[in-house]
């Protein structure tokens, strides 16, 4: 296993001759073997074309995509992918799509977790699955994801369509199993709340860039939250500020110590996040987790 699970450098995407310019543009990241990633943005950011090139079914118009060590195609053994729309054999039942699994994974399917991920869904095994609601296609997409055993998984709003007792349940056996086997996850997610807890890692794009990206206890400590009568936030990074009546309230990234007069916090992933959706002009901020120490790159958008 290499000690880099994704790697991307200047990483480009054009669709066509698109007028509205770049899918994803000049994306240079590294997501640690391991890590649990949030993948988030507003729509439209590039969440989907940046897990479609990891995949390896797109191909960079300018710049490169590591996964593994390797190339996407290179790696495809050691990578599962949930696209959005989970493609599934409508006509087949969901024990022979399980099977259809074990036959284009040999050596490698375990059947004791897809098995699990079905039957925690209470899914009848002889249904076809055109058969099933959204909802269960999707335990069935994430059943042959899990029993491919692999090392990168990638998931695109996997929970999307799942009632909310069946995301809390499938992603408590999703984050079980890649701690035990060690799997790289990188999941997007509109949901913001319920990423919190489960991931150690964030990236967030906007408008095809990479806007912040680290390890996620290291951004959450390297932002501040302050609430204090209106006054000067230099020299401190001002990611977004606003004010009612005479309070202002600021997401800053101090840059030194924050003057007597404001009161602080530290930022949840939401509030993070939020305040990075409603700022998009807010300069840009990677982590490079480098081991012992930390890397700090913030550039302007
Ligand atoms: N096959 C395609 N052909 C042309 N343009 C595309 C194609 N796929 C994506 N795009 C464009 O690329 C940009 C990024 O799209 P992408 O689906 O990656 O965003 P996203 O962050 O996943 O959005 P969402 O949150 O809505 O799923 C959008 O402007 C989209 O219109």
């Amino acid at each position: 296993m290499t000690s880099t699970a994704l790697e991307a450098a200047a990483l480009g995407k054009k669709f066509g001759r698109r007028k509205a310019g770049w899918a994803l543009h000049d994306c240079t990241l590294r997501i640690p073997a391991g890590r649990v990633c949030a993948l988030v943005g507003p729509n439209g950011a590039g969440k989907s074309t940046l897990l479609a090139h990891a995949a390896g079914l797109l191909a960079p118009t300018e710049g490169s995509i590591h996964v593994l060590g390797t190339t996407p195609a290179g790696a495809r053994e050691r990578i599962a992918y949930v696209a959005q729309d989970k493609p599934l054999y409508p006509q087949l039942t969901v024990a022979e799509t399980l099977r259809l699994g074990r036959e284009l994974n040999p050596g490698r399917w375990d059947a004791a977790v897809a098995g699990r991920v079905v039957d925690e869904g209470g899914l009848d095994r002889d249904a076809k699955i055109r058969s099933l609601s959204g909802g269960q296609r999707t335990r069935v997409a994430l059943a042959l994801a899990l029993g491919k055993r692999p090392e990168l998984l990638l998931l695109d709003e996997p929970m999307a369509d799942l009632d909310p007792l069946a995301r809390h349940q499938l992603m408590g056996t999703l984050l079980a199993d890649s701690a035990e086997h060690g799997t790289t996850v990188v999941m997007s997610s509109h949901v913001v709340a319920e990423l919190e807890g489960s991931c150690d890692h964030l990236l967030l794009l906007g408008e095809g860039r990479v806007r912040l990206a680290g390890p996620l206890d290291e951004l959450l400590a390297a932002h501040t939250l302050v609430t204090g009568p209106a006054g000067d936030l230099a020299p401190h990074t001002v990611v977004e500020s606003r004010t009612t009546g005479r309070q202002v309230t600021a997401l800053i990234r101090p840059q030194g110590p924050v003057g007597a007069g404001w009161q602080t916090d530290e930022p949840t992933l939401e509030e993070l996040v939020l305040a990075h959706l409603r700022a998009p002009q807010a300069p840009a901020l990677t982590l490079v987790d480098g081991g012992d120490e930390t890397e700090v790159q913030e550039a302007a958008v």
